[in-house]
């Protein structure tokens, strides 16, 4: 029997294995060669990026020491906002994310130094953490224009006063639009039974699909507006609302995973499923985004998005809409829905701004939806939306490279370097603003406070940005916003409720987004 079986096959075990060590032997070379110029790279970056005033001459730029590889990246993944935190009281700091750093600048005037030049030392990255030809063509047109036109604060792209004034008629063409959409909205969220413990909750809650929080309620329904009103698409129909809806669970992911990437480039490998869902959201999203190039093209030269827009070429003219799609509907809805909590925990605020209502728009049965007119008529409510967007700015970042080299704060800034201003930061400074963690929307009113919120400066307050780049669509948001105030106070009372039964403390999740809140319509309404 022995002498009959085949001899075992060792020739190709061998060179199996052969292969092995060698495919081994060519990934550890790649992989000691990547950690050598890691290595490198940040030795580098911490050579140049030195204080050059003050006692500390010479010594790295302030922040968390790297380690090797990681840089601060498991810190800025676990604790984002607790990591830059604890610098915040640094002119300028600098975290590295693996090897590649950034700059945080909380100082008031390096703050103004970065965005206030339209064509000069800081311009906007190409990239956002994805590569897309037409994102990066879009903000190559932006750059160009921007630095052709005169440093006078001017949003760039839109054509000075006679956007600003195609946008305040949109506005007001747009106000019962957005009244009725939020009306309809409040009134959609379930009502909370009189509370008898925990079956009160449980009652409630079958109202929410599985997974399904308040957010992702709202956004639906500002992104469902902002394509009527942006680009005119879809007049409330059910496949309008099915498109919206699936555009929003896309911006949302996009939004969210964009986020993580930020903080962690090297996901992409770790995460391959999030990836994949990643990549088709962005599919997706600019398939939308190509229906909604040809509906600009359909609208009226003189509509403040075919402005905006521009003449621009076609691919750069997709990056655009997208971005703007994208702009509009993922930081509304956040605000909306920070702004119920805020109002659910501060009962006296809530009742003011009732008050305030009630006196310009007619209390009870006499309620009457409010105008454009109206909206510079309720300081109250303005200062409601703005101590909202200090506490929880929902654009978490702004981003500017170097273009050449430059001081920042007494720090060295070499050309080509990352700097943030992340306007989080800059409101929860208590060198900027007194109680920066309390809710006080008081600190808005009174002659001088309205453009400062009390800061010493308006530039510590940044939710729209500042300077040429700044937020194009602020003067809507904040009509967004307001309306959203009014409606949600002739709505009755709501409740929000968070998962873990607990509010995000000090810090919340990356993007400051109120993961896990939902909203309820208290029992018996009332103000
Ligand atoms: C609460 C709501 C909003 C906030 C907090 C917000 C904030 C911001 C911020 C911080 C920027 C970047 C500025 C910079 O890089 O310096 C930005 C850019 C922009 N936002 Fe908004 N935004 C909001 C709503 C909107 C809306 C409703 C629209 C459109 C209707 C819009 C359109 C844009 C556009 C087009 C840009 C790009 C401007 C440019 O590149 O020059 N945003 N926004």
């Amino acid at each position: 029997m022995g002498s009959s079986s085949p001899p075992p096959p060792v020739e190709p075990l061998r060179g199996a294995v052969r292969a092995l060590a060698a495919a081994s032997a060519v990934l550890g070379a790649v992989v000691v060669a990547r950690g050598v110029s890691s290595v490198l790279t940040m030795r580098k970056w911490r050579r140049e990026l030195i204080v050059v005033e003050g006692k500390r001459k010479g010594l790295p730029a302030p922040g968390p020491p790297p380690s090797l590889f990681v840089g601060n990246t498991p810190a800025l993944a676990g604790a984002y906002y607790r990591t830059l935190y604890a610098h915040i009281e640094e002119p300028v700091s600098v975290f590295y994310v693996h090897s590649t750093p950034f700059v945080v600048v909380n100082e008031v005037s390096a703050v103004k130094t970065v965005l206030s030049g339209s064509g000069g030392a800081f311009i906007k990255p190409r990239y956002f953490g994805y590569r897309s030809t037409a994102v990066r063509a879009a903000v190559d047109a932006d750059n160009a224009l921007s630095s052709a036109m005169a440093d006078d604060g001017t949003p760039v792209g839109g054509g000075g006063d006679t956007s600003r004034r195609s946008l305040l008629r949109l506005i007001d063409g747009a106000m019962p639009d957005i009244t009725a959409a939020l009306a309809e909205l409040f009134a959609s969220w379930p009502t909370r039974p009189p509370p008898s413990g925990a079956d009160a909750v449980a009652a409630a809650a079958p109202a929410y699909r599985d997974g399904e929080d308040a957010q992702a309620a709202v956004l639906s329904t500002i992104v469902a507006l902002n394509m009527r009103l942006l680009f005119g698409v879809g007049p409330g129909t059910p496949t309008a609302n099915a498109v919206a809806s699936t555009a929003a669970r896309r911006i949302s992911f996009a939004g969210a995973e964009f986020a993580r990437r930020m903080v962690d480039p090297k996901r992409v490998w770790v995460a391959p499923l999030a990836g994949a869902r990643y990549v088709a959201a962005v599919v997706g999203l600019v398939r939308l985004g190509r229906s909604l190039v040809a509906a600009v093209e359909r609208l009226p030269a003189d509509h403040w998005v075919a402005a905006w827009v521009g003449t621009v070429r076609p691919v750069a003219k997709l990056g655009k809409v997208i971005g703007l799609l994208m702009a509009s509907s993922q930081t509304v809805p956040l605000t909306i829905v920070w702004l119920l909590h805020l109002l659910d925990t501060h009962p006296a605020v809530r009742a003011r701004l009732a008050a305030e209502a009630d006196a310009v728009l007619g209390a009870g049965a006499a309620r009457r939806s409010p105008t454009a007119a109206d909206l510079d008529r309720l300081p109250y409510t303005e200062a409601v939306v703005k101590e909202t967007l200090r506490l929880y700015p929902p654009f978490p970042l702004i981003q500017r490279v170097a273009t050449d080299e430059a001081v920042l704060g007494g720090v060295a800034i070499p050309a080509g370097t990352p700097v943030f201003v992340l306007p989080y930061l800059l409101h929860r400074n208590a060198a900027h603003f007194s109680a920066p963690h309390t809710y006080d929307p008081d600190r808005w009113l009174g002659a001088g406070r309205r453009v400062a919120g009390g800061a010493p400066s308006e530039w510590a307050y940044a939710p729209f940005g500042r300077g040429p780049r700044a937020c194009a669509g602020a003067a809507l948001a904040l009509a967004e916003l307001k309306i959203a105030a009014v409606t949600a106070v002739t709505a009755g009372r709501f409740e929000v409720e968070w998962a873990g039964g607990r509010p995000p403390g000090v810090f919340p999740p990356l993007g400051v987004v109120p993961a896990g809140a939902r909203v309820f319509r208290a029992a018996g309404g009332g103000v």
